[in-house]
């Protein structure tokens, strides 16, 4: 494949099975698994967008309903588009005090004050500041109430800076805690500067704006379900593309004009190649969990796709990120923005970090315990263990033992399935998850305070987002954490996140030979005064 050539070869009989595909009658229709979109007359999988109303849809039976409905409906009920948008390389941000908004913006005393105050670290030229509130810098009117009714009344740290930055047109590498607000602060410049777009140039040009990148179809759906709640009556229609899903529904999809797509890397490579998909519009790429996205394994397909692309702005996220990776995305891209909230790659404070030494035998016998403690155990609860017939074992022996609902999830199991065991965890309806490394990073599992790390993930990196899960924008969570000898590569960089954490420390760990090392320069760890 050639540097910035689409990677796709068109293909005329299967781009027409494609459209021979859409469905008739509702009935012909599936219902709409957790995450999916869902038709907005029937219900159904909205697997389709209606071109006319930019609502899902789920068969051409539901489209004429929906259109019929459209007609009769009295003119301002649908929400009106703002009169004119500003252009996607006008200034956005603000600067002089009281902008139109009625909101004030910061000087640059001020924005360096704040920045001190929130932890907010920035290398990089000419960036704007913080922004104290969502009306500060010019997003689209809809972006905005939609924002509001996502209930989020003033932007995160991450967000103040990040946003701002991102609608510069800058390309960052952005570091900020586990459940901290970086997927909207990524998606809100995407929405803006894409709806923006779209206003401005020929209204049948439909090819993607923007792609957003994570290494979980878990992670997608999410981020997709966002996008479409964030971008809601702008000129912004989303696919997602992972892997489990049949391609024929993405394709379509794709092809009837979306302004973001989200997906994994292996799926959207294998689409690029088989399908005709224009890329040359692409003008922001974003990559979630970039560590993990640039590590051995994603990277050559993620670079293959980005090279297919004509030199986008770069958004790089996560919450661990390393000197090596900071070194990558300077590489991606020139004069790259980094941005760091709080400590980089250390774990949320807003969770209580509880290691005890079991030895692995007793390991489950422990895990049992637990679960069966009122005053040890907060469901809904995740599991976290090392494979994935380990993942199904443990469920299983959770369900045997302890007599309660348990399921697993892993990559082996159907993309169905999991959205079934996903959509009842979150419902509520099961719980404890056993779950490998595919539910350790990003997905934002609101309800969860407790994590249990039934077997150390293989980085402490891994261990940072895991149990990041337990607690989201700073409410209060806990992480038990299993560790015996087998863990002994970790034991280091552990004892150093344990003690900058104030954690109390097993005392087996503490006198390991693996760690004793390890505090000769260290002070003021806490002993454990009590057995777990
Ligand atoms: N400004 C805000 N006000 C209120 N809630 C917010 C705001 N921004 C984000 N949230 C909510 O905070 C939660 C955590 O956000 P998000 O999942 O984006 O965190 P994250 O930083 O990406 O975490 P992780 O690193 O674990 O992926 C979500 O439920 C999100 O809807």
């Amino acid at each position: 494949m050639e540097d910035n050539q689409p990677v796709a070869v068109a293909c005329d009989d299967e781009i027409n099975d494609v459209v021979n595909d859409v469905k008739e009658r509702s009935r012909d229709q599936r219902e709409a698994l957790l995450g999916e979109p869902t038709c907005v007359i029937c219900g159904r999988y909205g697997e389709y967008i209606c071109d006319e109303t930019d609502d899902d849809i789920c068969s051409l039976e539901c489209k004429q309903t929906l259109l019929c409905r459209v007609a009769n409906r009295p003119l301002l009920v649908v929400p009106p588009l703002p009169e004119r948008l500003p252009g996607a390389d006008e200034c956005f941000y603000v600067r002089e005090y009281g902008d139109k908004s009625g909101s004030q913006s910061l000087s640059n005393d001020q924005s360096d004050l704040l920045r001190k105050k929130l932890e907010i670290h920035v290398k990089g030229d000419v960036v704007p500041g913080p922004i104290l509130s969502f009306s500060s810098c010019s997003l689209p009117q809809r972006l905005i109430q939609n924002i509001e009714s996502a209930g989020y009344d003033m932007p995160t740290p991450v967000q103040m800076q990040a946003i701002p930055a991102a609608l510069s047109g800058k390309s960052l590498l952005v570091s900020a805690d586990t459940g901290s607000g970086k997927t909207a602060s990524f998606l809100v410049p995407v929405i803006s500067r894409c709806a923006n777009f779209r206003l401005q140039h020929l209204p049948n040009e439909k090819k993607p704006l923007a792609m957003v990148l994570t290494p979980t179809r878990e992670l997608c759906i999410q981020v997709e379900e966002q996008a479409k709640l964030l971008g809601k009556g702008l000129p912004f229609k989303t696919a997602l593309v992972v892997g489990g899903d049949a391609m024929a529904g993405q394709v379509y999809r794709i092809q009837q004009g979306v302004e973001l797509i989200v997906g994994t890397p292996g799926r959207l490579i294998d689409l690029l190649i088989k399908h005709d998909v224009e890329l040359d519009d692409t003008m922001i790429f974003v990559l979630d969990e970039v560590d993990c996205m640039l590590q051995r394994g994603f990277r050559d397909q993620v670079m293959q796709i980005f090279r297919a692309l004509p030199q986008p702005q770069i958004l790089l996220y996560s919450a661990t990120i390393s000197q090596e990776v900071e070194k990558m995305a300077s590489s991606m891209v020139k004069d790259i923005v980094v941005v760091s909230v709080g400590k980089p790659n250390k774990p949320n404070k807003a969770v209580k970090q509880l290691p005890i030494w079991v030895e692995s035998k007793k390991k489950k016998q422990k895990l049992f315990d637990i679960l069966m403690s009122k005053q040890h155990f907060v469901p809904p609860a995740i599991v976290y263990v090392g494979s994935r017939l380990g993942a199904d074992l443990l469920s299983n022996a959770v369900r045997v033992t302890t007599g309660m609902k348990s399921l697993s999830i892993h990559g082996e199991k159907p993309m169905k399935e999991r959205r079934e065991i996903m959509k009842s965890f979150l419902m509520g309806e099961v719980p404890v998850i056993v779950a490998t490394g595919v539910l350790g990073r990003g997905v934002d599992l609101l309800g969860v305070r407790q994590v249990i790390v039934f077997d150390l993930p293989n980085s402490i990196k891994e261990y940072v987002h895991q149990i990041g899960r337990a607690s989201r924008l700073g409410e209060e969570g806990t992480a038990i954490v299993f560790v015996n000898e087998e863990n002994k590569n970790l034991f280091p960089e552990l004892v150093d996140i344990l003690k900058s954490s104030g954690a109390a420390i097993p005392r087996e760990l503490i006198n390991s030979r693996y760690t004793v090392g390890s505090f000769s320069s260290g002070k003021g760890y806490k002993k454990r005064k009590h057995g777990c």
